[in-house]
């Protein structure tokens, strides 16, 4: 029996989990659930999955997933809450589950070196990452080159100078994955492809000039590593997210759902590959500075997003604005080492008050 809890239940990564507990129900035993908002949809998985612990705010979760019976924890929550449970869960020891990528573009290095110091892992979710993972499997070679793909989102297509003044409505109709709203701005402007490319450097200590990023329409291969003879491995599959889930709280294992969708190989596929144009999607390269820069830039570059992408869909801000909100609050910044959790949160505590009033004024 696995003893879980899982953090952000009620949301779309939290729900697809709870998917894959009730596919398994002698494997797992839920310790705990904890969500936002959502009382509604929580009181329904505390009804019919009897945990001992339940939080609507993240403040509990914080210490329900230090609780000795607990051995996995699935980290589902949006944003930079997610860190602290995170950071608490591996310096308890615990095997956890991070589908939230946020506490990785914010502290990746301390989150490596809590792994190593506490005896706790990581174990990714997200699918490129999963991807990647599934194919180092068994390699012990030198690794050339990483190549994250990324759908392109909605606006792959869209002539250049219509972009700034897209609505939220269109920016939300993602042409692949079905997810919670802000990775589906983070999409829409290859944000989620930088912090990818971030998650990526930390979790497989990959140089920055060793990862790529090809924009790959169907979202059918969702990474591929290269290796020094130039053989290319790729993980397929139908953009479902309960796979790289089930296979990040089952690892090493590899166990047979009906529920997760087969690629089906009876109709006609196209896999076209595309370079990334850097003008369509300016956060890209914003970021992916901000993270080489290190500090507590990755801090107030995750942080400035998160309030930008709210403002956006808030209507104070059109879409070209989380461009501008996220750069215009990465240069006021006066970046500290980010070595400690404390450094890292303060960053955070800075860069959202400084983005919400830019955002409002
Ligand atoms: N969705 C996907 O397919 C993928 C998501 N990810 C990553 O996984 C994470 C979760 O994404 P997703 O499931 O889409 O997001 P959702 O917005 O669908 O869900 C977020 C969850 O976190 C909870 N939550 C948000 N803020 C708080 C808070 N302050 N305190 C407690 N709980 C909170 C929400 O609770 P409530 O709704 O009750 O308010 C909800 O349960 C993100 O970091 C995302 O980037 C990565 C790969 C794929
Ligand atoms: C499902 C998942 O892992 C998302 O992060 C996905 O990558 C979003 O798609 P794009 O960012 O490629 O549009
Ligand atoms: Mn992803």
């Amino acid at each position: 029996m696995r003893k879980i809890v899982v953090l952000g239940s009620t949301g779309s990564i939290g729900r697809q989990t709870l998917d894959i507990v009730r596919a398994f129900p002698d494997e797992f035993e839920v310790i705990g659930l904890a969500a936002g908002t959502n009382t509604k949809l929580l009181k329904e998985q505390v009804a019919e999955f009897q945990p001992a612990h339940v939080w609507s705010a993240a403040a509990g979760a914080e210490e329900m997933v230090t609780l000795p019976r607990v051995d996995q924890v699935m980290v589902a929550l949006m944003g930079s809450v997610g860190l602290t449970p995170t950071l608490n869960a591996l310096a308890a020891g615990k095997q956890v589950a991070l589908s939230n990528k946020e506490p990785i573009v914010m502290a990746g290095k301390l989150i490596k070196d809590f792994e190593a110091l506490y005896g706790g892992r990581v174990l990714p979710v997200d699918s490129e990452p999963s991807a990647i993972w599934q194919c180092l499997q068994g390699e012990d070679n030198e690794i050339l080159r990483i190549l994250i793909t990324a759908s392109g989102g909605p606006f792959r297509t869209t002539p250049l100078e219509d972009i700034e003044n897209v609505t939220p409505e269109q920016a939300l109709r993602h042409p692949t994955w079905k997810m919670g709203q802000k990775i589906t701005i983070d999409s829409a402007t290859l944000m989620n492809k930088a912090f990818e490319v971030i998650e990526t450097h930390w979790l497989f200590s990959v140089p920055w000039e060793r990862i790529e990023v090809v924009v790959h329409p169907q979202s059918t291969i969702h990474s591929m590593v290269e290796f020094a003879d130039g053989s290319v491995k790729a993980q397929l599959g139908p953009p479902d997210m309960r796979l790289p889930i089930q296979y990040a709280l089952f690892y090493p294992q590899r166990l047979p759902n009906s529920m997760i969708p087969r690629l089906d190989t009876s109709i006609s596929h196209s896999l076209n590959f595309d370079p990334l144009e850097p003008n369509r999607y300016p956060c890209f390269s914003l970021a992916i500075e901000a993270a080489r820069k290190g500090g507590t830039y990755p801090a107030v570059l995750s942080a400035a997003d998160e309030v930008a992408v709210q403002a956006f869909l808030d209507g104070k801000i059109g879409y070209g604005g989380i461009h501008h909100l996220v750069e215009q609050t990465l240069s006021e910044h006066d970046s500290l080492p980010g070595e400690t959790a404390e450094e890292v949160l303060q960053a955070d505590a800075w860069a959202s008050a400084r983005a919400f009033e830019l955002a409002s004024g």
